[in-house]
């Protein structure tokens, strides 16, 4: 049976969704939240009712812990996955999960306990696209390309793309986000690697170990030409802090070397810890004998080595580059050799993977080559496997991912305590917009949360995207997930506004309420409209579980399960009997029951939590109590 799990999944396997295949214009989601109810066919429970509709043709449900999920039927079926409960009714499959390069066995074995493994090396592009169809889940390193026609041509089955590393220059995380598709990587295992590598090629190139190495093999003995420089006194500045460059810079310490670095986003008390001044660019290129780079491939760091810095350095400068080959403009960097301002040049990595054949850089005598080997020890191979293969089995479970590199990252200790708000949060948006009349047109909502915490120590972004998510949802046929919550709510043109207001309530707990106020809109339920005019409803959790507090300016106390009924009477003995009545008269079970009202025996509020929805006869039978003046139905 499914189990429960204190944590709960946050992304659910897309699977099931859109009734056609996800045009670029409208991605299907890939990835959705936990607890959907109106787009996403998951339920939170085995159960005896049969699973949604599916209209994919190949679509089957299981269960992952407490979610059922769907996914495509792949050929293998065989083995079940202990986290995995057959659907009643359906045929347990395993999320097919392809493999383009090659990763460390027991990640593969972690990969292959969960799901149907398929390891294909060196597809064209054409072939990935043709194939990535049948696939859930995409493991790569940094030779596979994966562009916008991957994302379209998996027709909305691709969920998670792991990148095996660290960089993902190879990913087009625009595509990947505006489709809804998790993009993690494994952002430690190959760190000290990496670092190794640096220190291996700065002392090979110093000592010219390739060269003569070269030259021996060819039959020669030339200990004169080989004469290198001594690295011990010498400035090392290591172009991006982050985990390598940090590891590069210790190591080169050791070797007796004065380190600077450049690093606009890194902290300058990380750097002084290990004695290493953080400087400005040019003072960095300009006062180095040796330059590590060590910064990621962005727009920004676009050939930022180029004819005007070279210019910049110091003559008889070396460089190793173990970053990225795009970080440096290669035909300035021929010129530079040329000149003498660049003496050596040790490279692991090149604009174009691998580079031409006849390429004068790789060709020239002062530069010394390795094809992208930054990563490939033993050591890191496996972890990097075991890490990137854990991160694609969670987020097929459902998990947030720490590594998620498209959505945002919430520290798992965070993410425990902001479980029980992430449903509040979906539901309270999912219940404001069906307050709306007509559903349409709401161009700006404001969240309010209340909290006995610092503003600076809430981190809202989960929960925003889980109020867009439970907005955008019911009026469009958009598919929301975290990773595209904010790109959808912006396509849409709406606006999400967050207020935090510290309140004097216990620390312990992280959010008191939050409070969906959409305004500019009609309601069709008036009692929903505050003060200031805006549909304004607010929630708390409660034992754990989220409960709605107040519609409008009524405070009311319903656990937030099932669905709502909402209901504007004049305040009077009787009322919770005749709805009552009916809805039993009906076979609709009541879950929950809370009355609010802002004067006694004037106008009340009645919120019913109903397990099934009501027929037409009934809600038009407790629409005719004469002293019922307003109701609506909410599917939460
Ligand atoms: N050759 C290989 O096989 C490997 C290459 N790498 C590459 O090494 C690079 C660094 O990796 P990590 O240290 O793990 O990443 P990281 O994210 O820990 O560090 C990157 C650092 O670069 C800094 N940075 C960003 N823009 C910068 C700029 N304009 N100037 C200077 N610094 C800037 C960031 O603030 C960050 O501190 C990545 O490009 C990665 O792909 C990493 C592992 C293996
Ligand atoms: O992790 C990185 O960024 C790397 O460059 C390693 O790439 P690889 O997995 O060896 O293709």
């Amino acid at each position: 049976m499914a189990s429960t799990s204190s944590l709960k999944p946050i992304f659910s396997s897309p699977l099931t969704s859109s009734p056609s295949p996800p045009s670029p214009q409208k991605p299907s989601s890939l990835l959705s939240f936990l607890h959907s109810t109106t787009s996403t066919p998951i339920s939170l429970k085995l159960s005896s009712n049969p699973p949604h509709n599916n209209s994919h043709p190949r679509s089957k449900s299981f269960a992952v812990t407490n979610v059922v999920l769907k996914t495509d039927t792949s050929p293998e079926t065989t083995s079940v996955p202990s986290n995995y409960t057959q659907d009643l009714g359906s045929p347990l499959t395993k999320p097919t999960i392809l493999v383009s390069e090659k990763i460390g066995e027991k990640g593969l074995e972690v990969l292959r306990e969960f799901g149907h493994v398929e390891c294909l090396y060196d597809l064209s592009p054409d072939q990935l696209c043709s194939k990535i169809s049948s696939c859930d889940a995409l493991i790569v390193r940094s030779g596979t390309k994966v562009t916008r026609q991957v994302f379209q041509a998996s027709n909305g089955r691709l969920k998670v793309v792991g990148r095996a590393g660290v960089g993902i220059d190879n990913v087009d995380l625009q595509a990947a986000t505006e489709f809804g598709c998790l993009v993690v990587n494994a952002p430690t295992a190959n760190t000290v690697a990496a670092a190794e590598h640096g220190i291996a090629l700065l002392a090979a190139m110093a000592r010219n170990v390739a060269q003569a190495d070269a030259s021996i093999k060819a039959g020669t003995w030339q200990r004169n030409k080989y004469v290198g420089v001594s690295l011990v006194g010498k400035t090392l500045a290591v172009m991006g802090f982050g985990k390598v460059g940090s590891e590069v810079a210790r190591r080169a310490k050791g070797l007796g070397m004065n380190v600077i670095a450049h690093d606009p986003y890194a902290p300058a008390d990380r750097a002084r810890a290990l004695g290493v001044d953080l400087v400005s660019f040019d003072q960095a290129i300009g006062t180095a004998d040796f330059i590590s780079l060590h910064m990621p491939l962005t727009p920004a760091t676009s050939k930022v080595f180029n004819d005007e810095t070279f210019a910049k350095m110091k003559k008889g400068v070396r460089i190793v580059n173990v970053a990225r080959g795009g970080v440096i403009d290669e035909d300035a960097l021929v010129k530079a050799l040329d000149s003498g301002i660049v003496a050596q040049a040790a490279l692991d990595v090149f604009t174009k993977e691998p580079p031409p054949k006849d390429s004068r850089l790789v060709q020239h005598e002062n530069v010394t080559v390795t094809p992208h080997l930054g990563a490939s020890t033993k050591e890191a191979q496996e972890g990097v496997a075991i890490e990137i293969a854990e991160a694609v089995v969670g987020a097929l479970k459902g998990e947030l991912s720490a590594t998620a590199v498209n959505a945002p990252m919430v520290p798992p200790e965070v993410l425990s305590e902001l479980s029980p708000y992430v449903e509040l949060a979906e539901k309270l948006g999912r219940l404001a917009v069906q307050l709306v009349a007509g559903g349409s047109g709401i161009k700006s909502v404001k969240v309010v949360y209340k909290s006995a915490r610092d503003p600076d120590d809430l981190d809202t972004r989960l929960l925003r995207a889980m109020i867009t998510k439970g907005i955008i949802e019911p009026i469009s046929s958009s598919f929301v997930n975290l990773v595209n919550a904010d790109f959808t709510a912006k396509e849409k043109g709406l606006r999400i506004s967050e207020e935090r207001i510290v309140v004097d309530s216990s620390p312990e707990f992280p959010i008191d309420s939050i409070q969906v106020q959409i305004s500019n809109v009609e309601s069709k339920f008036a009692s929903g409209i505050s003060d200031n005019g805006d549909i304004s409803i607010e929630g708390k959790v409660k034992y754990g579980t989220p409960h709605l507090t107040s519609v409008g300016s009524f405070a009311v106390d319903v656990s937030l399960e099932g669905n709502l009924i909402l209901c504007r009477q004049v305040d009077q003995p009787g009322m919770i009997g005749q709805v009552g009545n009916i809805l039993g008269e009906h076979n609709v079970n009541v879950s929950f029951m809370s009355v609010g009202r802002t004067v006694r025996r004037k106008k009340a509020i009645m919120a019913i939590g109903v397990d099934e929805k009501p027929d037409k006869e009934a809600l038009k039978k407790i629409g005719e109590i004469p002293a019922i003046e307003e109701f609506v139905f909410l599917k939460l």
